[in-house]
């Protein structure tokens, strides 16, 4: 590996390749601390500290249903612990600048920190530069967010300043809406600041089949109403997953992504079903993404969450032999080239490789009625993993795209949070200035109040310390609080909010 640039505190290294060079090995260093902080490459997978014997306990039986939605290459989980993109000690963090070609990993294996770039199947007639790689020493909290300045400025994303404020149906109704809950929540959310009213899975025919169920009206019908009560219309979809029994499979098996013996490879389960994937280096397939989006944009649709997009991203026989990352950004790319001017909503996404593709991106696992710590991290629903992840992933804001971390459940009934749980949650998200969004049924009773509370707070500038400690805090000034400070233990739920003047104490 060469140096390509030599920093203040550290390097970014490089090397060039050619040929089939498949898992290539780029980085060594005996681990030096007995905790790190690991990353998993989609939204809905951990950011978090472990100790370095950590078991993962993933077994085979969920890695048969989640396929490669934990990682491209699931089984390396079995047998080791693995970071994707970056990893840290309290003092040291390798990170990962980019993933357009190779998905770049760490394993942890003999009491080191080894780090990997995989280009898959991909052949390179000449020379290329691997995914640049940056060594920095000193503080974990100071050094997550160099990390995320010099992703921004190696990416330099182009992305929309505006800040989202809405509502999402998932949360409450799953796939029970129907449109008469639609048409409830329009006249009631007019009693609360939202800009954008986004319908989530629910009113589709098939996954891959984007035509409106019987029992929803037209497209058309759907946006125009939500824009006739004033708010921005936001549609669901998982543009590159293709259930089993949609017509599209049943017509275009030649669109999939195939295993070694030619036949279409189940990129995950859900909705009790076997999902394929799109193959996005297939240039009808392309054509079928861009006709999809424009027609759901011709339609009214002007706010688009487009999830298990890392369907996009599984290994396997394409049309061209290229890397699935080079592959997933072919099918971005076309997304965001097709509603450019409509804000984008990043979910279960790969992290690096949709950078510059999405305005908004969800950096953490679903949120849900419950908050417990003791659940283990398996990209499964759950408001404490939901609520650490907004914090260990605060760096990459309005810096790669707007962090989403997930939606505020403020109902008082049918649910298990607890008053303060939503509280912090709400804090946490307004101090951090994320996307703010609300998903419950506005007939029930709600602590309201806290949305806002969260609004107050969003718009300054913020800092995290103790990302490695048992208990965060959360610095944030703007013109609305002055100087705000938020000590928060997950663990323990205990947390305090100073109006306090030290503000910056992470600008040391
Ligand atoms: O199917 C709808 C849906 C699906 C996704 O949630 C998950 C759905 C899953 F099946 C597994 C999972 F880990 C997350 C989105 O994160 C959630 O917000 C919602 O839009």
């Amino acid at each position: 590996m060469e140096i390509i640039k030599e920093l203040k505190n550290g390097k970014i290294i490089s090397k060039k390749i050619k040929g089939k060079p498949g898992k290539v090995k780029v980085f060594e260093e005996v681990l030096s601390d007995n905790y790190i902080l690991i990353n998993n490459w989609q939204s809905w997978g951990p950011t978090k500290v472990i100790p370095k014997d950590f078991k993962l306990n993933i077994s085979k039986e969920f890695l048969e249903k989640a396929r490669f939605s934990p990682n491209p290459n699931p089984e390396l989980l079995l047998d080791y612990i693995v970071s994707d993109y970056f990893i840290a000690t309290k003092d040291k963090l390798y990170g990962f600048l980019s993933s357009k070609i190779g998905h770049p990993y760490f394993l942890i294996k003999d009491g080191k920190i080894e780090g990997y770039i995989d280009y898959f199947e991909e052949e390179f007639e000449d020379y290329i530069e691997t995914e640049p790689l940056a060594v920095l020493n000193g503080n974990i909290d100071i050094l997550l967010r160099e990390y995320g300045e010099l992703l921004r400025d190696y990416n330099k994303p182009q992305f929309k300043d505006w800040n989202p404020v809405g509502w999402s149906s998932w949360y409450y109704y799953f796939e029970n809406l129907t449109w008469d809950d639609v048409l409830k929540n329009l006249k009631l959310a007019k009693n609360y600041p939202f800009e954008v009213f986004q319908i989530d899975d629910s009113w589709q025919k098939d996954i891959g089949d984007w035509q409106p169920k019987e029992s929803f009206p037209s497209l058309k019908e759907m946006a125009g109403t939500i824009r006739k009560f004033g708010f921005v219309p936001g549609i669901w979809l998982a543009p590159f997953s293709v259930s089993e029994t949609s017509s599209i499979f049943k017509e275009h098996k030649d669109w999939l992504v195939k295993d070694d013996a030619g036949n279409p490879k189940v990129a995950y389960q859900n909705w009790g079903k076997n999902i394929y994937a799109l193959d996005l280096s297939n240039p009808d397939v392309l054509d079928f993404i861009e006709t999809l989006f424009k027609s759901l944009k011709d339609s009214g649709f002007e706010y688009f969450k487009i999830d298990f997009l890392f369907a996009g991203a599984i290994p396997g026989k394409r049309y061209q032999n290229i890397s699935p990352i080079r592959a997933y950004r072919l099918g971005m790319e076309k997304i965001r080239k097709t509603v450019s001017d409509n804000f984008i909503l990043g979910c279960g996404a790969p992290l690096l490789p949709s950078i510059g593709y999405v305005d908004g991106m969800r950096i953490g696992p679903d949120t849900a009625p419950y908050y417990d710590p003791k659940i283990p991290d398996n990209l499964g629903p759950n408001a404490y993993s939901a609520l650490r992840n907004t914090i260990t992933r605060y760096f990459m804001n309005k810096k790669l795209w707007l962090n989403d971390p997930d939606c505020l459940l403020l109902r008082k009934t049918e649910t298990n949070l607890t008053t303060n749980q939503k509280k912090m949650f709400a804090i946490t998200a307004g101090m951090l200035d994320n996307m703010i969004l609300v998903s419950d049924d506005l007939e029930l009773e709600l602590d309201d109040f806290l949305i806002p509370t969260a609004l107050k707070l969003k718009g300054g500038e913020y800092f995290v310390e103790g990302i490695m400690d048992k208990a965060f805090t959360i610095y944030t000034k703007n013109e609305k609080v002055g100087e705000v400070k938020f000590r928060i233990c997950l663990e323990t739920e205990k947390s305090e909010y100073y109006p306090d003047k030290d503000f910056l104490k992470g600008k040391k």
